[in-house]
């Protein structure tokens, strides 16, 4: 298993540091570091804080921020920037932008599991300016161009 440097930068964090909830998780829940509950109305954006950030110093690597699904779906607390991307350099706090996408209001909880953190692997590439490309079945179709069902 991969180790990644992870700072707990709030001290009410350390009895929550990330951990996979099952053997089969590709999800780490991040928890909101809030002093006091936040209400945010339909419409609203908070950008929270984890209490938490991660050095992942592996250009092959980069995390995600996705939303939970429970509270996407039912309470429509999703992502201000609807996916985050944390780069391999990045040393600061994870923050998380909180969007309540919903038609009810939604009260925040310290400490509440509000999203969640994926690591994935990255490709860096360099690119080959050239003129034409070699021809692929595709070509340019897109946007539908294998039909609808
Ligand atoms: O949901 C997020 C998204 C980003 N970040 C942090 C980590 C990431 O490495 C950095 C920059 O993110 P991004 O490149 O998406 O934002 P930007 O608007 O392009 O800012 P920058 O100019 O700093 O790259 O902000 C978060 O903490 N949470
Ligand atoms: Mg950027």
């Amino acid at each position: 298993m991969k180790s990644i440097a992870l700072k707990v930068l709030d001290a009410r964090m350390r009895e929550h540091v990330p951990a996979y909830a099952t053997s089969g998780s590709a999800g780490l829940d991040l928890r909101a570091c809030l002093d006091a509950p936040i209400t945010l109305a339909p419409g609203d954006t908070a950008l929270v804080p984890t209490g938490l950030a991660i050095h992942i110093g592996d250009p092959g690597y980069a995390a995600l921020i996705l939303p939970r699904s429970g509270l996407g779906h039912k309470h429509g607390i999703v992502l201000g920037n609807l996916v985050g991307l944390i780069d391999s350099d990045y040393q600061g706090q994870l923050m998380v932008s909180t969007w309540n996408r919903g038609q009810t209001t939604f009260t925040l909880e310290p400490f509440e599991r509000l999203a969640q953190l994926v690591i994935v692997p990255v490709a860096q590439v360099g690119f080959e300016r050239v003129e034409d490309f070699a021809a692929s079945e595709r070509g340019a179709g897109g946007f539908g161009s294998t039909g609808r069902g």
